[in-house]
């Protein structure tokens, strides 16, 4: 089976945007693809699911959205331990830093990364959407 959840949460929708090229990657690649927001997802789903694309924007300090998102992130990598992901988001003026905690965070927990991270500045352009579907097409096919 290759049953994807792609699972964000965004502020002003740019990780949205990019969370939708995600889905469309991995469907032009075959898997079978459910999107959610994170408040339509609990991590007692996680066990419907093969792989799993994350999306958040840096938040706090060059941090997760830490009131929706860190929480089911935490408990959903207990449970993912071993599953194929990718992670991906938007950011401001970090330079995308906020992605290499959480990188880090994910392998710790043994989650197995199938591509490196997709940090994107702002709103995704056209390149930025092509990188974000071959996001998408990189976790169905691994
Ligand atoms: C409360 C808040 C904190 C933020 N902190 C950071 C940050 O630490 N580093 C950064 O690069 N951008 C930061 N940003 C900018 C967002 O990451 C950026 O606007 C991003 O595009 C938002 O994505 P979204 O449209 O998916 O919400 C912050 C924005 C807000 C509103």
């Amino acid at each position: 089976m290759n049953k994807i959840a792609v699972i964000f949460w965004t502020g002003t929708g740019n990780t949205e945007v990019m969370a939708n090229e995600v889905v469309a990657g991995a469907k032009e690649a075959g898997a079978d693809v459910t999107l959610f927001n994170t408040s339509a997802f609990s991590a007692d789903k996680a066990q419907e699911f093969d792989k799993f694309a994350l999306g958040c924007p840096a938040m706090g300090a060059e941090e997760l959205e830490d009131s929706e998102f860190q929480p089911l992130y935490d408990q959903l990598k207990a449970q993912i331990s071993g599953k194929k992901v990718v992670l991906f988001g938007s950011y401001g003026w970090g330079g995308g830093e906020w992605m290499n905690p959480w990188k880090e965070d994910a392998a710790n927990a043994g989650l197995v990364l199938a591509d490196e991270p997709l940090a994107i500045e702002g709103a995704p352009d056209d390149a930025g959407k092509e990188k974000c579907r071959e996001l998408g097409k990189v976790l169905a096919l691994s």
